[in-house]
């Protein structure tokens, strides 16, 4: 059996209020694209900042590659792309100037940005400043820092927000090309037909916990959904 490029195993991760994620086991495999789907505040941020060592959990275990987070050498967390929250960008410096620092952070060539710009349309607003970019393309080049250097793990919290329609495509494309390469991606949404587009599977999140998956090829997806969810919320009340 192949490692999980990373696990998560019986996490926890409990909030003063009792909100966050509870008991959460999770696998991404190699070349594999999941979706990671819930309601607002199920607990999906939660998760990817857990996975990403950006939130220590309160019991459970996080691994990539089979070594514990906290032994993973530099060269994986180089490895990994994500965009969780906020674009991590300088306003002060040009897209351009943001997209070489990322390289640098991630080991790569320089000569990535010049293709990741192109790839991505950002050739008409690589020299502005990233505080003068409108959201959508403040996000655009999010996501081009997150995947320029060609990440084996990918971790994108609701990617398509303010993407327009060519933006989404541009993104579907990527993620795509990603998984054909080896990457192991997660994917969180509240789009349910974007990710039946592109997800091997879909990860329902409720109330902090998983309680299932969908099959991206389903009829339907939204109803199967919060049928889904209804029903762990009857079986939580009862
Ligand atoms: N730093 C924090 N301190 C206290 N509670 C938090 C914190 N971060 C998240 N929570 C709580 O944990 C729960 C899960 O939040 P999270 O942001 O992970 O949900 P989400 O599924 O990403 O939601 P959304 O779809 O609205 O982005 C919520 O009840 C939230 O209020």
């Amino acid at each position: 059996m192949t490692t999980p490029r990373v696990a998560l195993r019986d996490v926890t991760r409990q909030f003063g209020d009792g909100a966050g994620i509870r008991d959460v086991t999770m696998e991404l495999a190699p070349g594999e694209i999941v979706a990671l789907v819930g309601l607002n505040g199920a607990g999906k941020t939660t998760l990817m900042r857990v996975l990403l060592g950006m939130l220590a959990p309160t019991s459970g275990s996080v691994e990539f590659d089979g070594v514990p987070i906290d032994r993973v050498p530099r060269s994986t967390w180089a490895s990994v792309g994500h965009l969780v929250e906020y674009p991590l960008t300088y306003g002060e410096l040009t897209a351009r100037q943001n997209l070489a620092l990322s390289a640098r952070l991630h080991w790569a060539r320089a000569d990535v940005v010049d293709k990741a710009i192109t790839a991505f349309n950002l050739s008409h607003y690589a020299d502005k400043r990233a505080r003068r970019l409108s959201l959508g393309n403040r996000q655009r080049l999010g996501l081009t820092a997150a995947l320029q250097h060609d990440p084996n793990l990918v971790i994108l919290d609701e990617p398509t927000n303010s993407l327009d329609p060519a933006g989404v495509i541009l993104l579907r494309d990527a993620l795509r090309r990603s998984a054909s390469d080896g990457a192991a991606v997660l994917v969180s949404s509240h789009h349910l037909d974007e990710v039946a587009r592109i997800a091997d599977r879909i990860e329902v999140l409720n109330a902090g916990r998983l309680i299932g998956r969908l099959d991206p090829g389903v009829s339907e997806l939204e109803r199967v959904f919060f049928e889904a969810v209804l029903a762990d919320d009857e079986g939580q009340h009862r």
